[in-house]
């Protein structure tokens, strides 16, 4: 079966938006423009096509990034839902990664808020190029060129419009197209196709005006074109979009739209700036990878390209069962076939391939390069690992994720529910790479991790939801961690004489604090074997392990060096696992020698309230050992940036919401980790002991 769709006329976007931008109102319209749904299905009655979970509908806010594919002009669009709320950075950040470009919404009247930057900013991360929809143009303060200025300040992106709205708020019309010099009117709110007219008389200079602006823009991209602008010579339609279109590509411009989803204004436009502006896969640069031997490599778009494919985001389908979701980046692959899970080195059979609608999904026999889709039947395949062709393996560039910041217990309410949680949870951690779930060795409690206090009461729903999982759970607690400051030689000693043979493993090791985020560096620096060298690896083994649970309070130690140095051992009684406790007790010898100290979350908080707040909400962040960073302010409101402990800032949007009468908001992520004053650590680890 040929290709539907040319890899020039398929685009994966993602719609990235703050909370109540709009984002899911503006992918319905686009689902209904592109004629895969029928009914407009409205957020606020909970009917929306995307946010098919349902506590995402009773919550209103999109959890999941789903991938659905639609149709526009002879295009094809994938677009890869992107989540608003920062305790879902990894949901961004796999989306970002499988997508090639991303339309930001933006609210008209509230403009770039703390969270549109979080997630502006990892696009710019990724190199994402992007256009700019400034949605709700009908509302009360809609204000579109303010907008873009706030775009220019507060995100410094070269932003430039390419509309110009037909009145605001109540009067919101439709949009002039500046780049053709014509204007959309829509009569009614009914989602009918806009009536295409001449610039209506009072906006003509204001066009000239912002139209000079974006040509001047453009210009400064493109030597040819800046001769031309400079000599005063006509730069065409033609020009000054395919300039406009690079320019974008290379993520040096960001074109800025207007519209009102809501009242099917300005959609239409909007995916036409996606297939204008936003690249295809073939637009972008190549993907990275290595070959088995370590080369660096890349992968280049085509069908006739070895296959190689990233899995994002695996789901469990109440009919289907496990979904793996993937995105192919080179060559094709056919239901029925063997790829090699290379990240794994496993075999997976490829059972069947869905392309997935909003609201229904597609059987297909074939996936080509470029395009997105989900699998069935794949076992081992988790987000993130590389699928390839068997003959030509590859693992391409993976993503980053966040270590779990915040956890809490959880005990199942009944025996029956004790043997259910424990799939739904293993379920979980498939699913979401930033959940863990694991048994705290010292109390047997199940502990459950996670990016924030959301984050897991969404897990914990989610298991009464699908798995019909009933679970009390404790009060959230920081996942702190421990290191060394000092570094110290320890010895560590295992002898046992029994009876029949005996246990003996004997070594010192040199212990080391390391630069944070290095994590745990091992080397072997024995000589003329006094130490076995089969020995070695269980040495490693037993200190790892240990490790997992600290040597203070039960915290996982990071960012140390060990180095085994010394040591003995006994022909008969000799045996890995002697030397592997040996380590262990190495590494709980080092608790009196090398100063451990508790590490914690500090998190990067940034809170916006009106004026008369502004006094009390300083106070409220130095009384949680904040430090303030820094102020803004903007139209009447203050921003007020500062960093701030994990452990200070549990019930925070509480405390926010009634000190500032519900007009204060706040938006947090993952900073840096930090040691723990000293007083404050002694509370932490006599409460450990005590537990
Ligand atoms: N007046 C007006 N309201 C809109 C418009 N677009 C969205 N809304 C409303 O704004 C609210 C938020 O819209 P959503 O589409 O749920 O926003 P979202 O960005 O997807 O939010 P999350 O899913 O929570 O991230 C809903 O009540 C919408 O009906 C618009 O163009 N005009």
């Amino acid at each position: 079966m040929a290709r539907e769709f040319s890899l020039n006329n398929t685009r994966n976007i993602g719609i990235m938006a703050h909370i109540d931008a709009g984002k899911t109102t503006t992918t319905e319209r686009i689902l209904f423009y592109t004629g895969r749904t029928h009914k407009i299905g409205e957020v606020h009655e909970g009917a929306a096509t995307m946010d098919w979970m349902e506590q995402e509908q009773e919550r209103g806010i999109t959890i999941t990034s789903a991938a659905t594919t639609a149709q526009w002009n002879g295009n094809r669009i994938n677009i890869i839902d992107t989540p608003g709320h920062v305790d879902f950075t990894v949901e961004v950040e796999r989306s970002l990664r499988v997508l090639d470009g991303a339309v930001g919404v933006f609210s008209a009247k509230e403009g770039v808020e703390p969270q549109s930057e979080t997630v502006w900013r990892q696009a710019d991360r990724y190199g994402v190029p992007r256009i700019a929809y400034v949605n709700k143009m009908d509302i009360i303060g809609a204000d579109f060129l303010n907008v873009v200025k706030d775009m220019r300040e507060r995100l410094q992106a070269n932003a430039v419009a390419i509309q110009l709205p037909i009145g605001a708020e109540n009067d919101f019309k439709g949009v002039i197209d500046l780049v053709e010099r014509v204007a959309y009117v829509y009569k009614d709110d009914l989602g009918k196709e806009p009536e295409k007219i001449e610039i209506p008389d009072q906006y003509k200079e204001q066009v000239e005006e912002l139209r000079n602006e974006l040509v001047e823009k453009v210009a400064e991209l493109d030597e040819e074109l800046t001769m031309k602008y400079l000599e005063g010579e006509e730069i065409s339609i033609a020009e000054l979009k395919a300039a406009l279109r690079k320019g974008v590509v290379q993520v040096k411009i960001f074109p800025v739209i207007a519209g009102s989803s809501y009242r099917n204004k300005g959609v239409q436009m909007m995916l036409d700036a996606v297939v204008d502006y936003l690249p295809s896969p073939v637009d972008v640069p190549d993907i990275k990878g290595v070959l088995e031997d370590g080369t660096e490599t890349i992968r280049r778009s085509g069908d006739d390209q070895p296959f190689s494919a990233l899995a994002f985001k695996i789901m469990t389908d109440p009919f289907v069962g496990k979904l793996t979701f993937f995105r192919v980046y080179s060559g094709v692959v056919e239901a029925g076939s063997y790829v090699l899970n290379a990240t794994k080195g496993k075999r997976e059979r490829i059972g069947r391939i869905l392309q997935m609608h909003a609201n229904s999904r597609q059987e297909i026999a074939i996936c080509y390069s470029g395009d997105i889709a989900a699998a069935v039947g794949l076992k081992d395949t988790i987000t993130g690992d590389t699928l390839c062709d068997e003959k030509n393996p590859v693992i391409l560039e993976s993503m980053n994720f966040p270590e779990p910041v915040i956890q809490i217990a959880i005990e199942p309410k009944t025996k029956a529910d004790q043997d259910k949680m424990g799939t739904a949870l293993s379920k979980l951690s498939e699913e979401d790479p930033t959940f863990r779930a694991y048994t705290d060795e010292e109390t047997n409690q199940t502990i459950i991790a996670g990016m924030g206090e959301l984050h897991l009461e969404i897990i914990v729903d989610r298991m009464l939801r699908e798995f019909k999982v009933e679970t009390n759970v404790g009060k959230p607690q920081v996942a702190y961690r421990e290191t060394f400051k000092t570094p110290a030689k320890v010895e560590g000693k295992f002898v046992r004489q029994s009876g029949g043979r005996g246990q003996y493993g004997h070594v010192w090791i040199e212990f080391e604090p390391q630069e944070p985020g290095q994590g745990f560096v091992f080397e072997n620096k024995i000589v003329g074997g006094v130490v076995p060298r089969e020995y070695v690896p269980a040495v490693q083994a037993g200190i790892e392990e240990s490790m997992k649970n600290g040597v203070i309070a039960g915290f996982p130690l990071v960012d140390i060096k060990a180095r085994i140095v010394d040591g003995s051992y006994h022909d008969v009684d000799s045996s890995e696992m002697a030397f592997k406790i040996a380590g262990s007790m190495a590494l709980k010898a080092a608790k009196d020698k090398c100063n451990p100290v508790l590490l914690e979350p500090i998190m990067k908080v940034e809170v916006t309230v009106p004026e008369e707040y502004f006094g009390d909400v300083m106070g409220m962040l130095s009384s949680r050992r904040g430090r303030i960073e820094g102020t803004d302010s903007r139209s009447g409101a203050q921003i007020i940036r500062a960093k701030v402990p994990l452990a200070e800032m549990f019930g925070y949007s509480t405390t926010l919401r009634s000190g500032t009468q519900g007009r204060g908001v706040f938006a947090m992520e993952l900073s840096h980790y930090e040691e723990v004053p000293k007083s404050i650590s002694e509370e932490i680890i006599s409460k450990s002991k005590g537990a």
